[in-house]
C-alpha cells in the first residue's frame, strides 16, 4: 500500500508540479547541493569489526563511481583511541589514483597532518566541539587547547596550499551536558572561520535536534559565517534528519532578516556510523535517503541513487546486515520499484 502511494505520488510529480510544491509550501530551495560522504570515515570508525582496507577501498570506489564528488576517507587519528581507521595510510595511499572526487580525512593534530599529506592528503578536516565535555571526551583537551592545535594544523595546510574543512560538534546538544545554546556554536564557528577554514561542517552529533532547535542555532551561525560556507551534518537517532535538512536548505527570511539556503549536506551510505565517544548516537543520515529527497524536490546532486544503493548493499553484507537506508528497506519490500528511482 505504502508502495502504491509513493508510486503514484511520484508518477504525478511533473517538473510543475514539483515547483508548484516548492513555490507553495517551501519558499525557495537552492537548485544544487553538494553531498558530502562520510560514510567510510564517520560511518566506520565506530564499527565493532575492523573493516579490512581492501574492503573500504572498493567501497570508497563505489561511492565514487555514483557520482559523490568528495567522500571523506578515513582519519588520521591515534589508532589507540579509534582502531577502526588504523589504516588511514594504507586506504589514502590506494585510491591515489581514482579520480572524479575529493577525498578530505581527519586530523587531529599536527601528527595526523604530517601523516595525511605524507600518504596523499590533498584536503583536511578539523573537528572542533560545542561543548566542553564532548571536547574533553573526543579530543581529550578543552575546546580552547582543541582550537590552539587546530590552529596550527590550519597554518600547515595553509602553508601547502591544503584546504581544510571544520567540524563542530553537538551544535544543538551534547550527550553529557544536554542542550547546547547557539552561542556556543558561534564562538566555536568564529574561532575557526578565522583559522581559514573554507568550510565549516555543523554536526548533531547525538542526532537530538529538530528544526525547533536547528533553524536558531543556524540563524545564529549565519550572523557569523557566510552561507556558501556552511554545510550541516545531521545524525538520524531521533529520526529528525531528513526534516532539520529541509529547514537548512530552505532559503526564507526569519524575524532577524537572515537566510538559510545552505548547500553542503553530511551523509553516510547505508546510515552507517555514530561517534566512538557519543554513547547511543545513532548512524549519519542515509546518503541514499537524502538524495531521494532531493530528487523529489527537483535538487540536482549529480548522484546517481542506484549506484548508491548498491555501494550501501556492498558495505551492508560485510557488515553483515541488511541496509540501513529508508529507501534500501523500502525496495527490498518492492525491489521491481528500483526501475522508478
Ligand atoms: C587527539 C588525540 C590524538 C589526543 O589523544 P591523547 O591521548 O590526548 O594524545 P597524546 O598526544 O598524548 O598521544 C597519545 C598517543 O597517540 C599518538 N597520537 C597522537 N596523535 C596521533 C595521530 N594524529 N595519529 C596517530 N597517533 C597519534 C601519540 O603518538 C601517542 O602515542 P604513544 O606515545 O602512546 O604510543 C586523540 O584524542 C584522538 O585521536 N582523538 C580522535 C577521536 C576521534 O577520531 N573521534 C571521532 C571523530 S569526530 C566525529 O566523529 C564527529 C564528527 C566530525 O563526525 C562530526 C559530528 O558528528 O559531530
Amino acid at each position: 500500500m505504502l508502495y502504491m502511494s509513493l508510486r503514484n505520488f511520484s508518477s504525478q510529480s511533473s517538473a510543475t508540479s514539483v515547483t508548484d510544491v516548492k513555490t507553495k509550501f517551501l519558499g525557495s530551495i537552492p537548485k544544487f547541493v553538494k553531498v558530502v560522504e562520510v560514510g567510510p570515515r564517520d560511518g566506520l570508525q565506530n564499527e565493532k569489526a575492523i573493516v579490512p582496507t581492501a574492503v573500504k577501498v572498493d567501497l570508497i570506489k563505489m561511492l565514487v563511481s555514483s557520482g559523490l564528488s568528495v567522500v571523506e576517507a578515513t582519519s588520521f587519528v591515534s589508532p589507540k583511541w579509534v582502531p577502526q581507521l588504523a589504516d588511514a595510510k594504507d586506504v589514502l595511499e590506494a585510491i591515489q589514483s581514482v579520480e572524479g572526487a575529493k577525498f578530505p580525512v581527519l586530523t587531529p593534530n599536527l601528527k595526523g597532518f604530517a601523516a595525511a599529506v605524507a600518504a596523499g592528503a590533498k584536503e583536511v578536516a578539523i573537528f572542533a566541539a560545542a561543548s566542553e565535555s564532548f571536547s574533553m571526551s573526543n579530543l581529550n583537551c578543552s575546546i580552547k587547547d582543541s582550537l590552539n592545535r587546530y590552529h596550527d594544523v590550519a597554518c600547515a595546510a595553509r602553508n601547502s596550499s591544503i584546504p581544510v574543512r571544520g567540524y563542530i560538534s553537538c551544535v544543538v546538544g551534547c550527550p553529557v551536558e544536554g542542550a547546547v545554546s547557539p552561542s556556543q556554536v558561534v564562538y566555536v564557528a568564529k574561532a575557526l572561520l578565522a583559522m581559514g577554514c573554507t568550510e565549516i561542517s555543523l554536526g548533531d552529533t547525538i542526532g537530538v535536534g529538530t528544526p525547533g532547535t536547528v533553524v536558531p542555532m543556524l540563524e545564529a551561525v549565519l550572523e557569523v559565517v557566510p552561507v556558501e560556507k556552511l554545510a550541516v551534518h545531521f545524525h538520524d537517532t531521533y529520526g529528525q534528519a531528513l526534516s532539520n535538512i529541509l529547514v537548512s536548505l530552505q532559503i526564507f527570511w526569519s524575524c532577524k532578516n537572515y537566510m538559510m539556503g545552505i548547500r553542503t549536506v553530511d551523509s553516510a551510505v547505508s546510515g552507517l556510523g555514530g561517534c566512538p565517544y557519543a554513547k547511543g548516537a545513532s548512524g549519519n543520515v542515509a546518503t541514499e535517503d537524502v538524495v531521494y529527497m532531493l530528487n523529489g524536490l527537483g535538487v540536482k546532486t549529480n548522484v546517481d541513487l542506484q549506484k548508491v544503493i548498491l555501494a550501501g548493499d556492498f558495505i551492508c553484507k560485510h557488515l553483515g546486515r541488511s541496509p540501513g537506508s529508508k529507501v534500501a528497506k523500502a525496495l527490498s519490500r518492492v525491489p521491481e520499484n528500483a526501475s522508478k528511482l
